[in-house]
């Protein structure tokens, strides 16, 4: 279903790609829980594939679904649940259950697990040939949806879903981990899945757990990875009656206007439309750990930390509008495309060091999560909760401003002129702190000041050449 199940005034999950369990319950108790997180999805927890340079790809590459990759193993994953959850983060996996491996020999585990992957024996789930779509085939014509869903995607070993026995090996590992705690998943390559195998699946799952803190019959929150950029034959609205969607037009169209290739006054009637799915049935992103690498859906326009001032406008759009139900990337440094997480000579991978006079991270982790403009849209979003758009204003340009209800308001500046208007903000009359360019700081503005007049008018002053094109208040957190 389609309710991430946030705590009351929360809002938004981060993707901390990559890391280990024990260092994520340390960011849900030191910065996501304070901050204001809804959420952290994490990447894929069951035993991998050891492949040589351990490429980040590794990971969607099952070799079993004990709970046992490099991130740690099935106590810290339980730990580290507990730990968010006690903080009110919650936790989201990304599942990968449309295949196994692909061809490898040896095929070592993370958990030390083995495999004959050539005749399909992966003993410790246990499969074994009869368990993946027969004759064995490869994905070439995205124009044929059985092909996409039976043949193998790039070479990897498609798991048969309409098989009873297969289904119930999936079950059993999501509801392993649904009693662990978590609220929801990431079905990974959703759309090389059949919906109705999905559905069979999904009505098996139990409800979440009570013991961790959900309401009683509270379902498992469902987003789908369906990369549908159009002109395939298989449909991201095939799968929107099972769960949520991620949608891949968002970040790619999003980064096409903050890259400055169309004009921002065209995002007044941004959302439904645009070929993006209904709001609520939409999940949405700037980048994710496969597009921000330029080869993956949407490549040539998608933003990343690598072009910061656009990438954090772009956020701050996705964050300021009510459109969907929100995503932030967290990524580590790469120039390879395919290289994997910062590890040491053993292959472990590196606890992200966090920069004490900045807040970032530092030793080859991004943390764009914890970058002031994002967090502090973070922080907008929630208290913006589910108020309307109004007092849209723009230059006709690349300039825009509107407002959430009367709790927020934001301006943007993309144009290669200073914005400098009076506009009409929404908010009651008195001073604001603009969050972009510092925040609320023993009661007083570290950045810019933003006097509100009675007739809820504002002097809005954002240059053309300021490190951020963005300026944004709000009336704070009610909690
Ligand atoms: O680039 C990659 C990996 C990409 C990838 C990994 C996880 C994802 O969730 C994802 O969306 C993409 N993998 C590299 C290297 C590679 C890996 C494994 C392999 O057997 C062969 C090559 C690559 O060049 N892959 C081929 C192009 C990307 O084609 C992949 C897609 C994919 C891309 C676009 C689509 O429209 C689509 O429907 C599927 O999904 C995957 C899902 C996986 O769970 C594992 C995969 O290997 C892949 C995957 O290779
Ligand atoms: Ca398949």
């Amino acid at each position: 279903q389609k309710d991430p199940h946030y705590k009351d005034d929360r809002d938004t999950m981060v993707h901390l790609f990559e890391w280990k369990f024990d260092d994520i319950a340390d960011e849900c108790e030191r910065f996501l829980g304070p901050m204001g997180y809804g959420g952290v999805q994490v990447s894929p927890i069951n035993e991998n594939l050891i492949m040589r340079n351990r490429p980040w790809y590794e990971r969607y590459q099952p070799l079993s679904f004990k709970i046992n990759t490099r991130s740690g193993n099935e106590s810290s994953f339980a730990s580290m649940v507990k730990r968010c959850n006690a903080v009110d983060v919650r936790i989201y996996v990304d599942i990968v259950v449309n295949h196994m491996s692909g061809d490898a020999n040896p095929a070592v585990g993370t958990g030390g697990s083995t495999a004959n992957t050539s005749s399909r024996s992966y003993p410790a789930v246990p499969f074994s040939f009869a368990d993946f779509h027969q004759p064995v085939c490869s994905i070439s014509n995205y124009n044929n949806a059985t092909e996409v869903r039976n043949c193998e995607l790039s070479g990897l070993h498609d798991l048969d879903q309409s098989k009873e026995y297969v289904r119930s090996k999936i079950v059993e590992f999501i509801n392993r981990i649904i009693d662990l705690g978590v609220a929801g998943i990431r079905v990974d390559a959703a759309k090389h899945m059949w919906p109705q195998d999905l559905k069979v699946i999904y009505s098996r799952l139990n409800n979440l757990s009570v013991a961790h803190g959900f309401p009683a019959k509270s379902r498992l929150f469902i987003y789908q990875e369906v990369i549908d950029l159009g002109g395939e034959a298989i449909k991201k609205g095939e799968y929107t009656s099972l769960g949520r969607v991620i949608e891949f037009t968002f970040g790619i169209v999003l980064g096409n206007f903050f890259r400055g290739n169309e004009q921002l006054k065209f995002l007044k009637n941004w959302g439904n439309g645009w070929g993006l799915l209904p709001s609520e049935d939409a999940l949405v992103m700037i980048d994710n750990h496969d597009n921000q690498r330029g080869h993956g859906a949407g490549g040539a326009t998608i933003l990343t930390y690598k072009l910061p001032k656009q990438y954090k406008m772009a956020t701050a759009f996705e964050l300021a509008h009510p459109y969907g139900t929100t995503r932030v990337m967290s990524s580590f440094n790469f120039t390879d495309p395919s290289i994997g997480p910062p590890a040491d000579k053993n292959g472990s991978i590196l606890s992200p060091e966090i920069d004490p006079k900045t807040g970032t991270c530092k030793n080859g982790w991004i943390c764009e999560h914890r970058w002031h403009q994002i967090q502090q849209m973070v922080v907008f979003r929630l208290v913006a909760k589910n108020d309307p758009i109004n007092n849209w204003w723009d230059n006709d340009g690349d300039q825009i401003a509107f407002s959430r209800g009367s709790n927020a308001f934001i301006a943007l500046n993309n144009d290669d002129e200073d914005l400098k208007q009076s506009l009409v903000t929404g908010l009651p009359a008195g001073k604001y702190c603009d969050v972009i360019t510092g925040q609320v700081k023993n009661n007083k503005c570290t950045g810019k000041t933003v006097e509100v007049g009675k007739n809820g008018v504002a002097f809005v002053d954002i240059p053309a050449s300021a490190e951020d094109g963005v300026l944004a208040i709000h009336i704070g957190r009610q909690s």
